[in-house]
């Protein structure tokens, strides 16, 4: 029974791993989650078929959890709302999309089988690899695609301390990496940050809820310049001013080929 399973494994793992490949060429993926995950449907659907074993269902580590309090709750509350709106002809998609995240996008774009050679097998994204809920970085990307900007709320865990009881410049520059980053690598692929410039306005009390708000400033080739400002929930307080600039890559930048 073992060995039959293995054998349809092995006979499927080419057709699986051209479609990945074929999916990296045309969409080219990068550390966009929206478009890793794309791949990843697209390939379930063939591992379904054939009883691929590795396949999983990825967790969405951006959902509602207990940590969450009620400020992010809201404001979670008002984006997922401008996800779908109502019509007379009933509800249909709304101009914002909230992004699922993963915190192993590369596992779950490949099923674990071309990458995870390449990659080592406990490798976890940085802002995803804590178990505890509200520990470190609780956050959810909401996309407007239309207008080539997102929002992320983001509630800072006790672990992100730097100064004290405030959130350290490192996690805020992390988390404004990310969301630009996301941003730049939905619109245009395959992207690394080149060069992240911040300016720190007022601290971020540990446990408070911010707002990032990510727009595209304009496009040079393969230069993607966003901008990304860190304010508090009702915009009334400005915590963080950021420019970044995303360069377009091919994957054989990221893998050395
Ligand atoms: C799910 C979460 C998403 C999170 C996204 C997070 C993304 C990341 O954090 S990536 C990790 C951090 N970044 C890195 O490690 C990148 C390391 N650097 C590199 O790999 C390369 O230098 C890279 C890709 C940035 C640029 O590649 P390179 O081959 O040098 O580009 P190149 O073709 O020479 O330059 C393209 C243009 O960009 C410009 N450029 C390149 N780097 C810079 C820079 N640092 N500052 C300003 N301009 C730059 C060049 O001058 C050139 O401009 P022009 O076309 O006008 O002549």
């Amino acid at each position: 029974m073992i060995r039959r399973c293995l054998q349809a494994v092995r006979r499927f793992i080419p057709h699986y791993h051209a479609l990945f490949q074929d999916a990296v060429s045309q969409r080219g993926l990068a550390e966009s989650p929206e478009l890793w995950c794309s791949a990843h449907r697209s390939a379930r659907g063939l591992s379904k078929m054939s009883l691929w074993p590795f396949s999983v269902s990825p967790r969405d580590f951006s959902q509602p959890n207990t940590s969450w309090n009620a400020e992010m709750q809201e404001v979670y509350d008002h984006y997922n709302a401008l996800c779908e709106v109502k019509t007379e002809e009933g509800e249909k998609k709304g101009p914002w999309r909230k992004l699922p995240s993963y915190n192993r996008s590369l596992k779950y774009a490949t099923g674990g089988v071309y990458l995870s050679k390449i990659i080592q097998s406990k490798a976890r994204l940085f802002t995803r690899n804590i178990k505890e809920h509200g520990a470190t970085f609780e956050y959810v990307v909401f996309m407007n695609k239309q207008e080539k900007r997102c929002v992320c709320a983001f509630q800072a865990g006790h672990l992100l301390e730097g100064p004290p009881g405030h959130v350290h410049g490192g996690a805020i520059a992390t988390m404004i990496d990310t969301v630009t980053g996301t941003l730049a690598g939905y619109l245009a692929g395959p992207i690394m940050t080149a060069n992240l410039n911040i300016n720190y306005r007022s601290p971020i009390p540990l446990g408070s809820v911010v707002v990032l708000h990510s727009a595209l400033d304009r496009t040079e080739g393969k230069k993607i310049f966003v901008t990304c400002r860190v304010t508090s929930t009702d915009e009334s307080k400005l915590h963080t001013e950021a420019t970044a600039l995303f360069i377009s890559v091919n994957m054989g930048h990221l893998f050395g080929t």
